[in-house]
């Protein structure tokens, strides 16, 4: 079967804020990471973040993920304060992640692979009604399934659905992430570097899952070095340099601004 091309949604408009950072500052020991930085994501928009290397993005991504706590701050997710909140609970309210280098369970199929992104919400019943295979049991899985399947097609890995994850190149391994962290229909998703070693056509692939998930209402946040990819992908775009925020706006606007142009486009 043909794998369905996702379609390019506009953003949601005029949403409240589900993601907001304020004042956040980090430091390592005497190395100032970030200070100051605000940062607002609406639901149903890309938001990029961009900076040269060393200018405290993954710093953030770290904080907005509950891997490191701000030194100084606050962070609000989904009308929660989650700025003492550890990153399970984080994923909980619908924030999923990303990372530099894919991070897939290598050992296991395809399959198995998004459907472990769909496991932690326990099985309905516990080790009983598995042992059991009570009917609210096997209707749970089959509904696991079903979405399962679905995420794959959505993702052109369904003919790969037998494979082991390790066998597979690094471009697909970046779309089968992406499949397991979308199966369970975050929020919010935060994507480290997600084009980094792709080809053009697989990042363009990428690029067109994104703007169809946020069609579908998820906020997307991205750090990326492809500014040919942040530019067509996001709808604005925080520059970070030296740890502060040097700009935000729409990509036109940051494409226009001298400041970034100096720091960081040349
Ligand atoms: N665990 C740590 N201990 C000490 N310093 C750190 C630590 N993590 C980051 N830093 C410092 O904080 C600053 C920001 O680093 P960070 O990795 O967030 O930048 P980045 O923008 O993600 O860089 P890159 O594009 O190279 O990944 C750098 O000066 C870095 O050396």
């Amino acid at each position: 079967m043909p794998t369905p091309t996702p379609t390019a949604a506009p953003p949601v408009t005029g949403a409240a804020p589900l993601l907001r950072l304020s004042s956040v500052s980090k430091r390592f020991g005497g190395v100032r990471a970030l200070t100051d930085v605000d940062l607002t994501v609406a639901a149903g928009t890309v938001q990029g973040l961009i900076g040269p290397n060393g200018a405290g993005k993954t710093t953030l991504f770290d904080i907005i993920s509950g891997i490191t706590p701000a030194s100084e701050g606050t962070v609000h997710f989904a009308d929660h304060d989650v700025t003492a909140v550890s990153a399970t609970r984080r994923a909980r309210l619908g924030m999923r992640r990303t990372f530099q280098r894919a991070q897939v369970f290598s050992w296991l199929s395809v399959e198995d692979n998004v459907l472990a992104g769909l496991e932690w919400h326990g099985g309905g019943g516990g080790v009983l009604a598995d042992l059991l295979s009570l009917p609210s049991r096997r209707t749970l899985e089959h509904q696991r399934r079903e979405r399962v399947a679905e995420v794959l097609e959505w993702c052109g890995l369904t003919e790969l659905r037998k494979v082991s994850a390790g066998a597979l190149p690094l471009g697909q391994q970046r779309l089968l992430e992406l499949a397991r962290a979308i199966a369970d229909r975050p929020r919010l998703l935060l994507l480290d570097e997600p084009t980094s070693g792709l080809a053009h056509a697989e990042s363009d692939r990428f690029g067109e899952l994104v703007l169809s998930l946020r069609g579908e209402g998820c906020a997307v946040v991205l750090v990326e070095h492809d500014a040919a990819f942040v530019m067509r992908t996001c709808d604005r775009i925080t520059v970070l340099d030296l740890g502060s925020v040097l700009a935000e706006g729409t990509p036109a606007e940051i494409q226009a601004n001298q400041a970034v142009r100096d720091a960081y486009l040349g």
